[in-house]
């Protein structure tokens, strides 16, 4: 395979776990060509929803809120690639833009940080998460418990719990893990929150016509994962939903099939519709038909969360 000319510009977010994922990516891409140390620059972008800290995403309307801009950078050239969670990339991309590459996943699950677990919480609890999908799982297990915004990045959250603001926090064990915090929080399992789509998956994005940049990116696909998160996509996309619904989605792989779970909860956590089913890999169309069948059984309260 060719070699880059000049140094290949990966762009990224600014926050520690947003580096921590970059710097992950540009060890894989040397490692797999053999490039040196500076053949890969980082090139930080800030994003809106890094601005914004102090609403609720879903009020200030959501909607790429963090890849808007490090897709402008990619369409003006001034990077080569961008790297993201997956969880925050909306289904529906550009058309200019394509995922290339996803990195092997890390623990799918989320860490209750502030106690044992979710019984273990004092009556009437307060917990702090910005995640519909978590406060509604926390409500379905704790109805006497009260759900504050946490907004900001890793740590502010943890500062935000130290002050006292909550009893608890969730977060994803794959951000405490890249963060080096693998000790904080206690594991939750899935059965007791479902994740969120791609959750735990680092995803890179090139232009659909950078054939090189593609061709580079390809030799660190880790395939499994992509397999498993497209499917967690396609089933957010059949549901219309984006990062702020209260959705989760969990595709493994069960020999040559995938195994895929889903739920959308009520923010009271008084309603769940659920599903499961076995796929074959790259079966997009069979997700997105799970998506909507959820919608399809759910009340109309419920399913008025996903309209409009
Ligand atoms: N929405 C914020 C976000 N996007 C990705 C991660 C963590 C890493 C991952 O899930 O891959 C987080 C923080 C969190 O949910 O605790």
């Amino acid at each position: 395979m060719k070699r880059p000319e000049r140094p290949l510009r990966l762009g990224t977010r600014g926050s520690p776990l947003a580096l921590a994922q970059a710097h992950m990516t540009a060890q894989a891409l040397r490692d797999a060509h053999g490039w040196d140390q500076d053949a890969i620059v980082t090139v930080i972008v800030q994003t809106s929803g890094d601005r914004i800290q102090d609403r609720a995403l879903a009020e200030i309307g959501g909607k790429a809120l963090w890849t808007k801009e490090l897709d402008r950078a990619l369409v003006e050239g001034e990077i080569d690639c961008a790297v993201h969670s997956m969880k925050d990339v909306e289904t529906i991309r550009p058309e200019a833009i394509h995922v290339a590459a996803m990195l092997p996943r890390a623990d799918v699950r989320d860490r209750l940080v502030g106690a044992e677990n979710l019984a273990a919480l004092p009556p009437q609890p307060i917990v702090g998460t910005s995640s519909p999908r978590r406060a509604a799982q926390v409500k379905r297990l704790r109805p006497d418990a009260q759900i504050i915004l946490f907004r900001g990045n890793v740590a502010t959250r943890l500062a935000k719990l130290e002050a006292g603001e909550a009893h608890a926090t969730l977060l994803a064990a794959a951000g405490l893990d890249r963060l080096g915090q693998a000790d904080i929080g206690a594991t939750v399992e899935i059965d007791t929150m479902l994740p969120a789509p791609s959750q735990g998956a680092v995803g890179i994005e090139t232009l659909a016509d950078n054939a090189d940049m593609l061709g580079w990116l390809a030799a660190i696909n880790h395939r499994d994962t992509f397999d498993c998160v497209m499917a967690e996509r396609a089933v957010l996309r059949g549901l219309g939903g984006t990062c702020h619904s209260p959705i989760a989605a969990l595709a493994v792989l069960e020999g040559a099939q995938i195994h895929l779970r889903a739920e959308i909860i009520s923010p009271e956590g008084d309603e769940t519709v659920g599903d499961e089913a076995w796929l074959a890999r790259g079966d997009a169309a069979a997700a997105e038909a799970i998506g909507r069948g959820l919608l399809e059984r759910a009340s109309p309260a419920l399913r008025s969360l996903f309209e409009g």
